[in-house]
């Protein structure tokens, strides 16, 4: 008998190939191999080993020295398949992408003072020692000197120094005493050795100057150690003093933590009420027993003041996980996260999939954002992947939110959760009052988009010397260009959707596939000139009017498609926290976590922009959204205000808002949701047929549609017959139809959907129907979307 492994490689596959163990190889379940695939060689990861008869099979080539991906971990990629309708191989795919990807580390070097004074001493030379007393000296450590060769004192770095005259300056005398402006030259133990380039950058020389003290015996190039990633957390360094809210829940939380047992938890807590403060005492708790601690955001890329925060609370930064990191980062983030010297990550979804050494706690941050659902690829939701891998992992998992999707509330309203509540805002802030402008009576002129009370409302809190929130869901100019004279609507060739202009870009954009053209002059039907008209507003157009309106005010405007990438949108968020702006004008992306203390009036310009869609989760969406972007105001001392600006003040998410009563808002939806036993009271799953020719998806579509309602009964499952209205276990199949998004991407698109009671195995039918449908031809693309979020 030989030894035979089963090997996962991370493609579109869902079964482990088996290959032969070579005698004097030792590999154990979650070794990193390299696998003969194909013609070419492949690095996967080992899922079973057994004793077998495995002449006929491929030899593993080798083994690769990565830790091994732990047990957990691997039931959490099968689980994620099984759930998903994915293949195993391209979950595997998202959990050592980064590995395959990586570089490998580069040795760093740099250099430290020996203490041994330099034979010859040159004013080049003694820049050099005085620039690496200065970065060694740890008062300028926490910043690195952003001006070179401070200690140079008044002659400042931009002048070269003179030569001291013998004797009067003290300089190179004192430079060869080992002293330098009184700062020891010697190596301190712990002073960090300083990279020769950058050492040569701050003392403006040549690296030559640097090797000749080296080779004087006055500098040693030594290595560097690495910077520490997420690690170094002091769960004592910076304790908060909890008001009397926090308390229970924070000591609730670490205990959970300190019985290393799985349990989820509900963490709701009105906007400002400390949630963040609460769940640190759960990561303080993680770090004294040395595990690892995981936090989700949504918008990883706007987390600078988070971090922080957290630095603030434990001493230093969590590592951070995200697809804006430099590959090198990856590499040494990910090698941090497995040896579990990283003890606190902070990432987006992704970071679900990083191979934790000791994973002892999950914060899912805003828990009920969409973000959390990736729409390509494996289709899955991070919030409840981050409750699978957690259980997995026997620890605890808080979902923290100050609007929380139904479906969690419902599982702490069920005693599945638990709930843990802050019911009110931290010190003397309360919440906002929200009140109404209704756009029937109370409108702007045409051709405008504040109202006369919303601009009344913005100029008394300019007039306090106060911030003001203008918010609007929408990027661009505007969401609509059309022709004047003929009519002529700008859309996507590859899409069924408008263009969005984009007067900052001088484009028009596709915000679905991202096409982009320019404005033309003439229309290109009729041929007109200066004849298009823009529609509506986005967020850059009511900058101009806010320009128009408010001449002095400082304004800022935010959109995430703005130039200069995350670290500019860090910083201005940053700079609108300090006041250094009056009106801040943004998407989405302004409304969620931040703190902008001076901060006391929020508008939202167009409160019904998300009631309008059909789809079931409408509405609590934009409930969420609003009570977000509101809860920025009055979050400090002064009070906070909010005005919505609708056309139907009577609606009932409106009033929801305007009252302040969450707990009828979640109620009425609740009932609305059993009723049409919709999630979480039912199952849905939603599958997209697609494909270039228009016939082959609706063929495609209505293939399966035939199959499903030919198939017969099953444990866990029985296919409702057409027409009929379902009993008990039966799953309804609706459609297909066209997708709302009829196009995307030069793909037609067919939606059916499969509604489910709770009860029934969902997942079983769709892979039953997949296994009877004929297999899709020409093109043909079949996703599978379990639990959607968007019905476009
Ligand atoms: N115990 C505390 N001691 C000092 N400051 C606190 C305390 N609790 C909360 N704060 C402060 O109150 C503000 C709001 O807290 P935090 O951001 O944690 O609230 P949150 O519930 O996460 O808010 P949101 O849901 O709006 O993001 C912050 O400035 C925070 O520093
Ligand atoms: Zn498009």
């Amino acid at each position: 008998m030989a030894r035979v492994v089963d090997v996962l490689v991370p493609v579109a596959v869902d079964t482990a190939y088996s290959y032969r163990v070579p005698a004097g190889l030792v590999l154990e379940p979650g070794s990193f191999v390299s696998v003969p695939l194909g013609t070419r060689h492949a690095t996967g990861v080992v899922w079973a080993e057994r004793e077998a008869g495995g002449d006929n099979l491929k030899q593993v080539a080798a083994v690769r020295d990565w830790p091994p991906l732990r047990r957990p971990l691997r039931d959490f990629v099968d689980w994620v398949a099984r759930w998903t309708l994915s293949p195993r191989g391209m979950v595997l795919r998202m959990a050592v992408r980064a590995q395959e990807t990586a570089a490998p580390p580069a040795p760093r070097s740099g250099v430290v003072a020996t203490g041994k004074p330099p034979a010859r001493m040159t004013d080049a030379r003694a820049r050099v020692l005085a620039a690496l007393a200065t970065m060694q000296d740890p008062q300028t450590l926490i910043r690195p000197p952003a001006a070179p060769a401070l200690s140079l004192g008044e002659r400042g770095a931009e002048a070269p120094p003179t030569p001291s005259p013998p004797g009067g300056g003290s300089r190179h005398s004192a430079a060869t005493e080992g002293r330098l402006d009184g700062r020891p030259l010697a190596r301190d133990e712990g002073a960090p050795p300083v990279p020769k380039s950058a050492l040569a950058e701050a003392a403006g020389c040549s690296v030559g100057v640097i090797d000749g003290l080296i080779e004087d015996g006055a500098l040693a190039l030594v290595e560097m150690p690495q910077e520490t990633i997420g690690g170094d957390l002091d769960p004592g360094f910076g304790n908060t003093v909890l008001n009397a809210d926090q308390r229970p829940a924070a000591a609730d939380l670490a205990a959970r933590v300190a019985s290393r047992a799985f349990s989820a938890i509900l963490l709701e807590g009105v906007t400002g009420s400390g949630k963040t403060e609460v769940y640190f005492e759960a990561i303080a708790e993680v770090l004294r027993q040395g595990r690892q601690a995981l936090v989700l955001m949504p918008e990883i890329a706007l987390t600078g003041e988070f971090l922080d925060r957290f630095a603030a609370r434990f001493g230093a930064r969590p590592a951070e996980w995200h697809s804006g990191l430099t590959e090198r980062r990856r590499e040494r983030t990910l090698r941090a996260v497995a040896s579990g010297e990283a003890r606190a990550v902070v990432g987006a979804r992704s970071a679900l999939f990083l191979p934790f050494a000791d994973l002892g706690l999950i914060v899912v941050d805003e828990e009920h954002e969409g973000a959390y659902k990736q729409e390509d690829g494996v289709i899955y939701n991070a919030r409840d992947m981050a409750v699978v891998r957690a259980r997995l992992e026997r620890a605890p998992v808080v979902l923290a939110s100050a609007t929380p999707a139904l479906e969690t509330r419902v599982n702490a309203e069920t005693g599945r959760y638990a709930w843990l509540k802050l019911p009110s805002r931290f010190g003397s802030a309360t919440l906002p009052d929200i009140a109404t402008v209704d756009l029937r009576r109370e409108g702007p002129p045409r051709g405008r988009w504040l109202s006369p009370k919303a601009i009344a409302g913005i100029e008394a809190a300019l007039g306090r010397g106060e911030q003001a929130l203008l918010f609007l869901n929408r990027r661009g100019y505007a969401p609509l260009t059309l022709c004047r004279s003929c009519g002529h609507r700008f859309e996507c060739p590859n899409c069924s959707a408008w263009l969005v202009e984009h007067r900052f870009r001088a484009a028009l954009v596709c915000h679905h596939c991202g096409h982009v053209e320019p404005r033309p002059k003439l229309c290109p039907e009729c041929r007109e000139a200066d004849s298009l008209t823009a529609c509506g507003p986005g967020v850059e157009r009511l900058a101009e009017e806010a320009a128009l309106v408010f001449p002095d005010a400082r304004t800022l405007t935010l959109s995430s498609d703005f130039p200069g990438g995350v670290e500019t949108l860090r910083r201005q968020l940053e700079a609108a926290a300090r006041g250094e702006f009056d009106l801040v004008i943004g998407t989405q992306l302004v409304a969620k976590g931040h703190n902008f203390p001076s901060l006391t009036l929020v508008v939202v310009v167009d409160a019904d922009v998300g009631l309008a869609n059909a789809d079931p989760r409408a509405a609590e969406r934009t409930f969420q959204l609003l009570r977000q972007a509101t809860g920025r105001a009055g979050r400090a001392e002064r009070e906070g205000h909010a005005l919505l600006q609708t056309w139907q003040p009577e609606h009932p998410v409106i009033q929801a808002l305007v009252s302040g009563d969450a707990e009828r808002f979640y109620a009425q939806e609740s009932d609305q949701r059993r009723r049409g036993g919709l999630p979480p009271f039912g199952r849905l799953a939603a599958i997209v047929v697609s494909a270039e020719d228009k016939g082959a998806a609706e063929a495609h579509a209505r293939a399966l549609a035939r199959t499903a309602h030919a198939m017969p009964a099953a444990r866990g499952f029985r296919v409702a017959p057409l027409g009929g209205l379902p009993q008990g276990e039966e799953i309804t199949l609706l459609g297909p139809a066209e997708a709302p998004i009829a196009v995307l991407r030069k793909r037609h698109r067919f939606r059916l959907a499969a509604k489910a009671p709770r009860s029934a195995d969902l997942q079983g039918f769709l892979r039953a129907l997949l296994a009877a449908a004929p297999p899709p031809r020409g093109g043909v693309k079949i996703a599978i979307d379990v639990d959607p979020q968007s019905f476009l």
